[in-house]
Parts: C-alpha cells; structure tokens; sequence
C-alpha cells in the first residue's frame, strides 16, 4: 500500500494518490477533498471527469467526487451545493503515516495497512463564518482496499456553542460506456423529489431505472445498497452507504450538457451521477456531537454480478441473486416497507450522531 502526496499539474495544487499492489488507485485533491479518480487494477478510470473541467476557485471540478456541504443543491442561502468542494482541505494526521509533502511529487511512503488510506479535514476560515456562522470540522477519510475497493467516510463534528443543521451529498460521477446501455437497480418503488418537476414527489413504477432522457431525482429513504450495471462495459458498480438515506440520480443530457461550460457537448453519454446522500431531512448536530456518513464503492464484473438485485439481499447487504420481475416487486414492497417500519421502531435518535 502507497500513499504519495504530489502536485497536481492541472490544478497546481496538492492531491493525495493512493496505490494497492494488485494495480488499483485513486486521487483525492486537496482542493475541495475531492476524489478525482479511481482506477480498476487494469489501470481503467472508473470515475468520470470531464475534459473541460475548470480547477480554478471558485469552481468546483466537474467530475470524480464532490462533497456538497454544508448544502445539497439550491436548499439554503448559500452557493449550489454548498462552499466545501471550492475550498482548499488540510491532510490530517492519522494512524496511517504520511509522507512529508513536497512539491516534486517524489515522496514516497510505505503504510502498514490492509488499505491505503488518507484523512482530510476542512475548517472553516472567518469568511466561511460570514456566510455559515457555526464553526465545524470536516473529516473526510479515503481508503483504498485490497480489492480496489473505495470507502469515503465522512465525519461532521460540532465544535460550536450552538446546534445547527446541514444536508449533503457524495456526488459521484460514474464513468459508463453508454448511458443508454445503464440500469440503475436497488430504487424501484422508492418515492423521490423530481427536480425536473419543481420538487413534486412522485413513485418510482418501474422496475430498474434506465435512461433516455434528462434525469434529476432525489430517491427518499433508500436501501444501504444500489446498483449501476453497465451492460456495454459488462461492469456493475456497488455502492453501499451509511447514515446518507437518500440517493441522488443525476444525468444532465443533450441541452443541459450545451448550456454548461465545464462540460463536454457529448459527454452526458459517458458518465452517472448516482449520490450517496441526505437532502430530505437536514442532519441536525448539537455542541460536541459528531455524525458520521459512510460510502463504499466497488465495481465488479457484470458476469459476477448479474440480474437483478434480490431485494432481501438489497437491504440486508448480500451482493447478487435473479428473481422474476413480478415477484421481485411484491417481495421489495414488502420488504422494503418491513424495513422501513423495523428502521422507525429502532431508531428514535439518529443512529449515525454520536457525543463525544
Ligand atoms: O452543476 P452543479 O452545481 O455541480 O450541479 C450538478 C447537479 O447536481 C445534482 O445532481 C443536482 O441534483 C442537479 O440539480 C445539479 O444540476
């Protein structure tokens, strides 16, 4: 396991590349602690990142994985999204040793673990308290598994005298062969926000989401595991969260791929938004109290991994299974309505906020 600490040609500043020895990586910028890329251990970038991407503050790069804090979207007075992925992050020290950063990129440090990993961490400066007046930290850790596996685990501590709340999201842009080609398994019957409908909350009816047009939807109160399989690639991407119950679904297509100019005219055929997200109900923290939000990403061989998901195994975790459409539905009504029922009997306090 490798941990560098180089500059990034592109953007001039710092970013962190993690390497596993079966080939597998990943980048994470210090500007907006953001993941920009992610590689299989045959090298192919998993991550979209669009080649017109700007790295210049105050624009967030388009593409890898921006972290919308302490804002999703237009839902607060602040900037989109939020000011965290425009900011300039700090490496934290960890249990992992890292190397002292230099500007030639030939630190190198071996980690004594099963997992490269890097920690990061954004704290407010005085303008930041301007627009967002509670003073918080940030922790973002990145790690690389042994199986090219990436978890994001992200902390969110009160270090103010007052409560305050925030939403947000892990805004994943996966890369695919050809979004006509993708199905999206692990939101069927899930009631979502249609951005493209002023916010009005529809059920999703089908089966698995495909796509053939603009998509911009906020799935509510979603399984801890979905699904992209990307049928011209033969790959399905599994991602797996904690404490993010909702799960953005974004694809810009053909006219807002034009009117935007960080991105490629064509490019919407390349690339998911599929995010890992709380945006329905803001998470609320109290003085000293930390939250804690997790995303794993692995990507596996559509041969391994094919059919659709079993709902059972959906929400209790297991990776693959077929059954006939039919039956799959009436079995995920059921059991997705069970869990939901057992998750409110369980969870009085939110389970993913803890004091320290
Ligand atoms: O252009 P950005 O600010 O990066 O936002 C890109 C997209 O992010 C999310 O997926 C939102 O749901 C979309 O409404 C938004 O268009």
């Amino acid at each position: 396991m490798m941990v560098d600490v180089v500059k990034d040609a592109t953007s001039g500043f710092d970013k962190i590349v993690l390497r596993e020895p079966q080939g597998s990586s990943a980048q994470v910028q210090l500007f907006g602690g953001q993941v920009t890329s992610w590689k299989n251990e045959r090298g192919e970038e998993l991550l979209f990142l669009s080649s017109k991407a700007i790295y210049k503050p105050p624009k967030a790069v388009r593409g890898g994985i921006p972290i919308c804090f302490p804002q999703f979207g237009g839902l607060g007075s602040l900037e989109q999204h939020g000011f965290a992925r425009n900011r300039l992050w700090q490496v934290v020290e960890s249990s992992a040793p890292l190397p002292t950063i230099v500007n030639d990129g030939s630190a190198v440090t071996p980690i004594v673990s099963n997992k490269a990993i890097v920690e990061l961490m954004l704290t407010p400066t005085e303008e930041d308290m301007k627009i967002w007046p509670h003073n918080f930290e940030l922790r973002l850790r990145v790690a690389l598994g042994s199986s090219g596996d990436l978890t994001m685990t992200v902390k969110v501590k009160n270090v103010d005298t007052r409560p305050f709340n925030f939403t947000f999201a892990l805004h994943t842009y996966l890369s695919v062969a050809d979004i006509t080609e993708v199905r999206v398994e692990g939101l069927e019957t899930l009631d979502y926000l249609d951005n493209l409908k002023d916010g009005e909350r529809l059920t999703e009816q089908g089966d698995a989401i495909t796509f053939d047009n603009e998509i911009d939807r906020i799935y509510l109160g979603t399984p801890t595991k979905i699904a992209v399989i990307d049928h011209e690639k033969k790959r399905t991407f599994v991602l797996r969260k904690d404490g993010l119950p909702d799960a953005v679904v974004w694809n810009p297509w053909e006219r807002k791929s034009k009117a935007m100019t960080d991105f490629g005219d064509d490019e919407y055929k390349f690339m998911l938004c599929v995010e890992a997200a709380a945006v329905e109900k803001a998470i609320v923290v109290k003085p000293g109290e930390e939250w804690t939000g997790r995303q794993e990403l692995s990507a596996v061989s559509s041969s391994y991994f094919s059919g659709q998901l079993d709902p059972r195994k959906v929400v209790h975790g297991s990776s693959k299974a077929h059954l006939p459409q039919n039956q799959t539905s009436i079995i995920s009504r059921f059991s997705l309505r069970l869990f939901a029922a057992m998750t409110l009997m369980c969870s009085s306090r939110n389970p993913n906020i803890k004091k320290s």
